[in-house]
C-alpha cells in the first residue's frame, strides 16, 4: 500500500475496534465490517474499511486498505474489501458520517428480525440513551430504522439511502435477521454509538425474555 495521509493511524484504529468488537461477542464468525473517513488531503482515497472475510479477532492493520468513492481499492493491494462496501459508501454520501461501524450480536440480529415488519424499532426511557449524541434526558425515543435483509448490497443501499433521505435516521438502523449498522462524526462518537445501541438492544432482548424482575411492578413499558 503506497503512503496515503492518515492511512496507518486509521488502520491501527479498525483493527482495535474489530478485536474490540469480537471480544464483545458481537462479530461472530467473519462476519462485521468497519471503516473510517481519511483526511480530506487523502483525496481519492474517501475512507479505509475492513478486507472481506476476516476472522475479527485476529483483525490486524494488514486486513485494512484505503479505498475511493466507488470502492476501488486507491493502491496496489491484495485486499478485498467489505463485501458491505456500499453500504458504507451510502452512509459517507448521505449521512457524512466521519466512520461507519457494523455488527452482529445476538441482539441485533434476533431484535431486528422480529421487528422487521414494523419497519422500526423504537427506543425508550434508558438512561443510556444519552450516549447518542445530542440526547440529554432519558425521556426520549429513539427510533432504530428496520430494513429487509439482502444479498445484493449496493441495490440495498439505494433502498436505504432513499430511505434514510426521508426520513434521516441520526445514529443507525438494523437489517433485518442480519445486523446493526451505526455511525458517527467520527471514530469514537461511533463507537460510542455502537456501545449505546448493542447495551440498550440487550436491555429491550432481556426484556421480551424475561419480562421485568421488579416485584414493585414494570420500570419500564415496551411499545417496540
Ligand atoms: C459470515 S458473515 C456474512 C457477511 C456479513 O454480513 C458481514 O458482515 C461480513 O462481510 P465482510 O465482507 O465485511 O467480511
Ligand atoms: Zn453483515
Amino acid at each position: 500500500m503506497k503512503t496515503i495521509p492518515g492511512f496507518t493511524a486509521a488502520a491501527g484504529q479498525l483493527a482495535e475496534i474489530a478485536r474490540w468488537s469480537h471480544r464483545n461477542g458481537w462479530a461472530p464468525a467473519t462476519s462485521t465490517n468497519y471503516s473510517v473517513r481519511l483526511p480530506n488531503e487523502a483525496i481519492p482515497a474517501l475512507c479505509a474499511i475492513t478486507s472481506s472475510g476476516v476472522d475479527k479477532e485476529h483483525l490486524g492493520t494488514e486486513h485494512v486498505l484505503a479505498i475511493d468513492h466507488q470502492g476501488r481499492p486507491v493502491s496496489d493491494t491484495k485486499l478485498i474489501p467489505s463485501a458491505e462496501t456500499a453500504l458504507h459508501l451510502m452512509l459517507y454520501r448521505t449521512m457524512h458520517a466521519g466512520a461507519v461501524l457494523h455488527t452482529h450480536s445476538l441482539a441485533a440480529t434476533l431484535l431486528s428480525q422480529r421487528a422487521s415488519e414494523q419497519g422500526h424499532l423504537s427506543l425508550s426511557g434508558w438512561e443510556l440513551l444519552k450516549g447518542l449524541e445530542g440526547i440529554k434526558t432519558h425521556e426520549c425515543t429513539v427510533q432504530l430504522p428496520v430494513f429487509p435483509n439482502a444479498q445484493d448490497i449496493p441495490t440495498l443501499a439505494v433502498l436505504i439511502e432513499a430511505a434514510l433521505t426521508a426520513v434521516p435516521a441520526s445514529y443507525g438502523f438494523l437489517l433485518a435477521g442480519h445486523g446493526l449498522y451505526v455511525w458517527g462524526r467520527d471514530l469514537s462518537e461511533a463507537k460510542r454509538h455502537l456501545e449505546t445501541f448493542e447495551f440498550i438492544l440487550q436491555c429491550e432482548l432481556e426484556i421480551r425474555r424475561h419480562g421485568h424482575t421488579s416485584s414493585a411492578g414494570p420500570a419500564y413499558v415496551s411499545h417496540g
